[in-house]
């Protein structure tokens, strides 16, 4: 029973779908079970995954069924004390020994020691663990490899291995992150991932993958996954903010007249649909997402790899918006439930502090924005060159020729507004690289005098992928619905647009020839569209159709009986235990009476 859901729970967020162990209805159901971070999220997250995209089918013929079936608890361990970012600066060495067919994995020093692996520090007995591969003398860089790191039966530390807990976060406590260490712990040859790189009995390095980062794929399929938990998390985080705001009521704006539901105060709609209409937009944009991903594989399965620096791109862009959208627009949803959102029994603080989290783990923020910049930039040269442009970089084309694009008011024209602005910011980057070249500054540091700007154009190509993907994707889900549900979903699609080019308005004046009567424009009937979504609002969020064990929230429960639940949830606090606590006698009492 145990086994199942976290294996129902879970296999949704590892994609592993096609292993046919889950139905929709169970999606997420670990939510109500666990309450809190599983420690068993890198078992199916990143351990299993890795098998999948790393070993060769007789490895997986070994690891996969102990996997699948819990027989062993896996983690990823790749960050170390000194360094997460760059890999390649990894410092834990696994070197060949021939003689002994064995892999001896060692951490020299303080700043080597694995740290953050998740379920690492109490539960897994098994790891992948990124280590530098040396063999015959020579250094193939990181590689990942199956270790076993506690005994099966007494779950004791192996003899060699310094294992632990890193101690209270900010969040993620119950996911039991660790450190590890190794002196000269030796593992089989057979423990080398070998999908894509390959140490024969004698020490020879055969290189088998025909892209480098082949060994970086478990990080992009985690990107993936992330940008549709985090629609996931959002759409949890504003059902709760909408539904409370439905139930307070504040103020009083006009004489004589009742107190109104928060949610009728335009400012605290602005707060909020928002959230509602970027949870489609990130759910749809990550489904589109995952097509790509699924092509991208069967493209490498026919030995092509050509699509995977796009995928690469726009996996690290969009993993890096949607986890810094979402964490931003769940502390709205905070601020947007006052005092009481601050209560951990909101479900809002532990909402925040797992989505701020993703903003680092799997790739930082700043760094995979430049990640994607770095191909933004490649293929703005490779279209000077009069190469052909990627699919998702169309846009580029119908900007070259630098004159500014009309500004068009219409749900297509904004998204063209946001192409031109996504087109003139890299542009901008090529020019401030190329003059600092000129000027005499080498390329790296041309490029790092640029970064500020790189980021701002990555985020700015995002932005435009997810508004075309959304405004697409929703007209072509919404065909054959009613003309009420299209009108509905239109309106949302809408708003993000309009909040969008609000947001954005000095770049929509730069690159466009949008002027301030279109922003005066813009402004009303971004207005007009809060007021139109009001009366669909609560409706909309009961759509998303999350049940009260896995909303876990005194303030966003379907019956609405927020005050009441409060004061359940109070009642429970140890501190109410006793009507004087000890600490009146041993310490209060004393001070009043001088005493201390
Ligand atoms: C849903 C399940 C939830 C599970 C919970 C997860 C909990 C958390 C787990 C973790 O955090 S695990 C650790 C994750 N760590 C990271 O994400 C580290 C981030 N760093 C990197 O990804 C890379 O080191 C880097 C920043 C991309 C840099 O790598 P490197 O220095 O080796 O490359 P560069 O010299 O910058 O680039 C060279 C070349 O390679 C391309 N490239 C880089 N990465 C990839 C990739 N993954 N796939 C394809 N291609 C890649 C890069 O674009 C460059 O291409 P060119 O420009 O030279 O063509
Ligand atoms: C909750 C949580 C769970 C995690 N779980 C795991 C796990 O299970 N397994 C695992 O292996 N790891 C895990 N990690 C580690 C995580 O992947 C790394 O923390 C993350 O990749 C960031 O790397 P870093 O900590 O080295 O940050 P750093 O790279 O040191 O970042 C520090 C600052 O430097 C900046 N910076 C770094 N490099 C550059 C650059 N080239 N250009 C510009 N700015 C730069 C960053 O933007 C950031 O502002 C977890 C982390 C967290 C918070």
């Amino acid at each position: 029973m145990y086994g199942q859901i976290v294996r129902d729970g879970l296999v949704n967020v590892t994609g592993i779908e096609d292993l046919g162990l889950t139905s929709p209805v169970l999606q997420r159901t670990s939510d109500a079970f666990f309450k809190e971070i599983s420690p068993f999220l890198l078992h199916f997250g990143m351990f299993v995954p890795t098998i999948i995209g790393q070993c060769t089918p007789e490895q997986q013929a070994k690891w996969l069924p102990l996997a699948m079936d819990l027989k062993i608890i896996g983690t990823y361990a790749q960050t170390e004390l000194g360094h997460g970012t760059f890999i390649r600066g990894l410092e834990t060495t696994a070197t060949y020994d021939a003689s002994t067919e064995q892999f001896i994995l060692k951490t020299p020093k303080l700043s080597s020691y694995k740290w953050w692996a998740g379920g690492l520090g109490k539960t897994a007995n098994h790891c992948i663990v990124l280590a530098q591969l040396y063999t015959k003398g020579v250094c193939h860089g990181p590689h990942p490899f199956i270790v076993q790191i506690r005994d099966t039966e007494t779950h004791m530390p192996l003899p060699g291995i310094k294992v632990g807990e890193i101690g209270p976060k900010l969040g993620f406590n119950t996911a039991d992150n660790g450190f590890l260490g190794f002196e000269d712990f030796r593992i089989p040859r057979e423990n080398l991932m070998m999908k894509n790189a390959q140490v024969t009995k004698d020490g020879t390095y055969v290189k088998v993958a025909r892209h480098g980062k082949l060994t970086y794929g478990t990080m992009v399929f985690v990107r993936v996954m992330l940008v549709s938990d985090m629609a996931y998390c959002l759409a949890k985080a504003v059902t709760i903010a909408v539904r409370y705001s439905a139930v307070r009521r504040q103020s009083q704006p006009k004489p004589d007249q009742p107190e109104p539901q928060v949610l009728d105060y335009l400012t605290q709609q602005h707060k909020l649909f928002i959230c509602i209409s970027t949870a489609h937009a990130m759910k749809l944009t990550s489904t589109w997402l995952w097509n790509t991903f699924t092509g991208v594989l069967a493209d490498m399965r026919d030995g092509n790899t050509d699509t995977l620096p796009e995928l690469h791109a726009l996996s690290s862009c969009l993993k890096a918006i949607s986890t810094s959208d979402t964490s931003a627009l769940i502390e709205q949803c905070r601020f947007a439930c006052g005092g009481h959102g601050y209560m951990y029994s909101s479900n809002l603080p532990a909402l925040y502090s797992f989505a701020t989290a993703t903003r680092t783990y799997e790739g930082d923020y700043t760094v995979l924005l430049l990640q994607t910049a770095r191909f933004l930039v490649k293929s703005w040269e490779q279209m000077d060159e009069g190469k052909p442009l990627t699919p998702t970089l169309a846009y580029l084309e119908q900007s070259r020729n630098g004159s500014q694009v009309s500004w068009d008011d219409s749900p297509e024209g904004i998204v063209r507004g946001f192409d031109a602005v996504a087109a003139g910011r890299i542009g901008a980057c090529v020019k401030s690289i190329r003059k600092h070249i000129n000027n005499g500054m080498d390329y790296e540091d041309a490029w790092q005098m640029t970064t500020v700007q790189l980021v701002g154009a990555a985020e700015a190509h995002c932005r435009a992928v997810i508004c075309r993907v959304y405004r697409d994707e929703t007209a072509r889900l919404t065909a054959g619905c009613s003309p009420g549900v299209k009108a509905v979903l239109d309106q949302l699609s809408t708003l993000y647009l309009l909040y969008w080019a609000l947001e954005r308005t000095g770049d929509l004046l730069r690159f466009s020839s949008l002027s301030e009567r279109d922003i005066e424009n813009l402004q009303a009937r971004y207005e007009a569209l809060l007021l139109k979504i009001r009366p669909n609002a609560v409706g909309l969020v009961d759509a998303f159709d999350f049940r009260d064990e896995v909303l876990m929230s005194t303030l966003g429960s379907y019956d609405g009986r927020v005050y009441e639940r409060l004061m359940e949830e109070a009642l429970k606090t140890p501190l109410n235990r006793e009507p004087v606590s000890d600490s009146f006698h041993k310490y209060i009492k004393p001070m009043m009476q001088g005493k201390l």
